[in-house]
């Protein structure tokens, strides 16, 4: 028998890319609603309750309105959305942080946010050791593909060709600030500057870090040690060997990538500290990341369909 799965909001971005990841996939049924009955609640109510999984790819409002269309207590919900990443009852679904097990049995799995995934992915586990202080008053730079702001923005890029790079958020209140400091266990918010480059998807996350001002001044040989140890038992997240690169690129056409590269970089003298991550927001920021989760509560390889040739 195969596991049944609704993707709700399946002509949206990341919808399209999970569609794909699981077209050749024999254990999964793919439920679809015609254009006309996408945005029907009834037909949504429908859906939704009679299939297994019901992953949701829309807008916070839209997927909490979802979720409450839920009557039976079997469907398991995985929520691309903003909506329940701090919320109580709803499991963060990066099981590497979290634990391979408690995604693999829970109902509710809210998909972490893309830039989150870059950030928590370097600095949670480095918090959890004692690495890092967890009152550091942390602040994250990244830049993002266009296709990170959905259709909307990808229409804007369309439009406007000539926008070579785009920063935003400056009311310094971005959605995401609340899962990084939650899910990282920090004392402060972060300071968090997200910006645009003209390429469709992948995205640069970057954690600038005054090592010598740390009480503990850890090296950053020693983080990149503490990396590489915490994600040995991954085949998604890696972490890039000591010999520093001279840059990290993204280009416009990339192809699609459910993985995530780590890299430390430190100055002589230990002072300075660059901890950035690499990864497409479309992918372990997104669509791979919900597939991952999918896997992991089907029983299946947690890897299985997953992009993961860079
Ligand atoms: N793009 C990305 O890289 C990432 C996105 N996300 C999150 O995933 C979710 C989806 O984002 P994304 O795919 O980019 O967004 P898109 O705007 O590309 O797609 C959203 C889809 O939801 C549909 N929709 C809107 N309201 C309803 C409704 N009431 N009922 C049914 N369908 C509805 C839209 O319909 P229509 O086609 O008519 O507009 C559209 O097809 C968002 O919460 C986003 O924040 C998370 C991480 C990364
Ligand atoms: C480039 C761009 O606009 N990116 C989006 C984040 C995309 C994403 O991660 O979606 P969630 O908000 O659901 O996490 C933004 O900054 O709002």
């Amino acid at each position: 028998m195969t596991i049944s799965v609704f993707i709700d909001g399946a002509a949206g971005t990341t919808g399209l890319e999970i569609r794909d990841r699981l077209a050749a996939r024999s254990e999964f049924t793919l439920v679809t609603l015609p254009d006309d009955l996408r945005k029907d609640a009834g037909a949504r109510r429908e859906a939704i309750n009679d299939c297994d999984v019901t992953i949701l790819c829309l807008p916070d409002d839209a997927a909490r309105e979802s979720v409450a269309l839920i009557d039976n207590d079997r469907t398991k919900v995985i929520d691309a959305s903003t909506a329940h990443r701090v919320a109580e009852g709803w499991t963060y679904g990066f099981p590497e942080l979290v634990g391979r097990e408690v995604v693999a049995g829970a109902k509710r799995v809210s998909n972490p946010g893309c830039y989150p995934t870059g950030f928590l992915g370097l600095v949670a586990p480095l918090v959890r050791q004692g690495l890092l202080p967890d009152d550091w008053p942390f602040t994250v730079n990244a830049v993002s593909g266009f296709s990170g702001g959905g259709k909307a923005l990808i229409e804007r890029y369309e439009a406007e060709p000539d926008l070579a790079f785009r920063t935003y958020g400056l009311d310094l209140a971005h959605k995401h600030q609340p899962e990084m400091q939650r899910h990282a266990r920090l004392k402060h918010g972060v300071l968090f500057a997200p910006s645009v480059v003209p390429a469709y998807r992948g995205m640069l996350v970057d954690v600038p870090l005054h090592l010598g001002a740390m009480r503990n001044n850890p090296a950053a040989d020693q983080l990149r040690d503490a990396l590489r140890e915490f994600y040995s038992g991954s085949n998604i997240v890696n972490v890039s060997e000591a010999a520093p690169p001279g840059e990290l690129l993204l280009r416009d056409g990339d192809p699609p990538f459910d993985g995530m590269t780590l890299s430390v970089f430190g100055n002589e003298g230990g002072w300075n500290a660059r901890l950035i991550a690499r990864l497409d927001n479309l992918g372990k920021g997104a669509s791979g990341a919900a597939v991952q989760s999918l896997n992991l509560m089907c029983g299946l390889p947690e890897e299985a369909g997953l992009n993961l040739s860079a």
